[in-house]
């Protein structure tokens, strides 16, 4: 039981075995920007109290992460039915816990409330540039390297996990970076209309308005947020407008264009389009890819030792199209099970582990389609696909339909070896990994995969 008579060393013991805990739940990340700098500072009939640097921070927590404390809490000593947050001093958190990560610390106090915590993962760096992302990034890097304010605000669009959220931590970081003494205030609208009403309760919103606007570069996540919420997106676009009047650079990202938001005033959207609008397209081959390789590179950090057959990555690459963040996800649980399981990452545990992601992300090709579209761009007959002839030129096709098919649909191999008339499963095996090793000696068979590809995912 915890007891009121609790020494503070004894205090300090507990909670640091209820962190541990906390971070198995909430992971890494979420565990260093939001629960390490808490300090547990008592527990009294039944109520914990929990020391953090800032409103903001202990705000978000009682929001997000009360039940996962209370949880753990309850389990170490209990019985702890609620929470208490008292906000400490910088000195005080300075000396208690380490502060939440950033690029460097904001210059007040009140900025630092407001400012969102900026993943160290989204840099510019790790940023793959591609085609369909071309323009956001080339956009997002010339507001981040500062000069003139050409285009006010950037405004940057696109579907789910496409990188609008790593492209805004980028900009906010460089500009960081580049120029210390800029106040940078990135948010998120809900953040935006979360201090908001906060304001509006506490009455403090003439502070408030004077905070917004007097930053150098304001940014602003998923801006649809506040469609719909009538006083917030008032107050929105005063900011919006004092701050565009004064030259201060604007950022703003949403999951679509301006005029397509849905019960945003007008006024707001057209004010919206008037600097530039730039969409970030849903990725293509060629970028998934290079995302694959360039996570890969980093996992292998972390997983030292992991080995990748051939093909695995491009294999992801042409099934995993639904987004970033899943292609990401399915990439980090394939190295957890590789190491868990001491194995290879190669094509069957591929789809074995991942048999949900890519069922999800079925573009359904039938192997059937696949056979009549390699037999006609190789001239064969369609009935030579699952004959028994053995020339080369006949083979090699049709070793190229099994490859097709074990990577466009989630066929196992006896199922596809029936369908190529009724063959062994370790014939498909062995066709698949000649194919492989082909591919990467022979540039213009290589080629040739990739347009039978193209013309089948069309
Ligand atoms: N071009 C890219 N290069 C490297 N990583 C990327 C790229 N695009 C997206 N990602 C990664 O994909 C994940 C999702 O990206 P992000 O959170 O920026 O998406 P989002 O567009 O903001 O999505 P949402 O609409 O859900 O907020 C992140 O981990 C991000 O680092």
């Amino acid at each position: 039981m915890w007891g009121q008579e609790t020494e503070l060393g004894e205090m300090d013991r507990l909670w640091g075995q209820a962190r541990e805990e906390l971070q198995k739940i909430v992971g890494a990340d979420c565990f260093s920007t939001w629960i390490e700098p808490l300090r547990l500072t008592g527990v009294e009939d039944g109520t914990a109290t929990i020391a953090s640097p800032t409103r903001f921070l202990s705000d978000w927590v009682s929001r997000h992460y009360s039940d996962d404390i209370l949880k753990v809490l309850d389990r170490m000593g209990g019985p702890v039915q609620r929470l208490q947050f008292e906000t400490r001093s910088q000195t005080a958190r300075q000396a208690a816990a380490p502060a939440v990560k950033r690029p460097s610390q904001p210059r007040t106090q009140s900025d630092e409330e407001l400012t969102a915590p900026l993943d160290s993962r989204f840099t510019f760096e790790n940023f793959v540039v591609g085609k369909p992302n071309e323009l956001a990034h080339a956009a997002a890097r010339r507001v981040a390297e500062g000069g003139p304010v050409t285009f006010n605000p950037l405004f940057l669009y696109g579907g789910v996990g496409l990188g609008k959220t790593h492209l805004m931590h980028a900009i906010a970081r460089e500009i960081q970076v580049r120029r210390p003494e800029a106040r940078v205030l990135y948010l998120s609208a809900e953040q935006f209309m979360y201090r908001f009403v906060q304001a509006l309760r506490d009455r403090t919103v003439m502070d408030f308005k004077e905070l917004f606007r007097t930053v150098s570069v304001l940014m602003v996540d998923d801006v649809q947020f506040i469609a719909g919420k009538d006083s917030t997106q008032e107050e929105f676009f005063h900011t919006f407008n004092t701050l565009v009047d004064q030259g201060k650079q604007i950022v703003i990202s949403a999951d679509r264009a301006p005029g397509e938001i849905k019960d945003m005033e007008e006024r707001i959207k057209s004010r919206l389009q008037c600097g530039l609008v730039v969409d970030l397209h849903p990725t293509d081959y060629e970028l998934r890819l290079g995302i694959l390789q360039s996570k890969t590179e980093s996992f292998r950090n972390q997983y030292p030792g992991l080995q990748i057959a051939p093909g695995v990555l491009e294999f992801l690459a042409h099934r995993i199209t639904s987004n970033v963040r899943v292609l990401e996800g399915a990439l980090q649980r394939l190295f957890a099970f590789a190491s868990l399981m001491g194995r290879e990452i190669n094509l069957d545990m591929a789809q074995e582990c991942l048999a949900d992601i890519l069922r999800a992300n079925d573009r359904k090709v039938s192997i059937e389609e696949i056979q009549r579209k390699v037999a006609e761009h190789y001239n064969i007959r369609l009935a030579d696909m699952i004959g028994p002839k053995r020339m080369r030129t006949v083979a090699r096709p049709r070793q190229i339909a099994m490859y097709l098919a074990k990577q466009m649909t989630s066929r196992s191999l006896p199922e596809i070896g029936r369908r190529f008339g009724g063959r062994d499963h370790t014939t498909i095996m062995h066709g698949v990994k000649k194919i492989e090793e082909l591919r990467s000696a022979d540039r213009s068979l290589a080629e040739d995969i990739d347009l039978l590809r193209r013309l089948l995912e069309a």
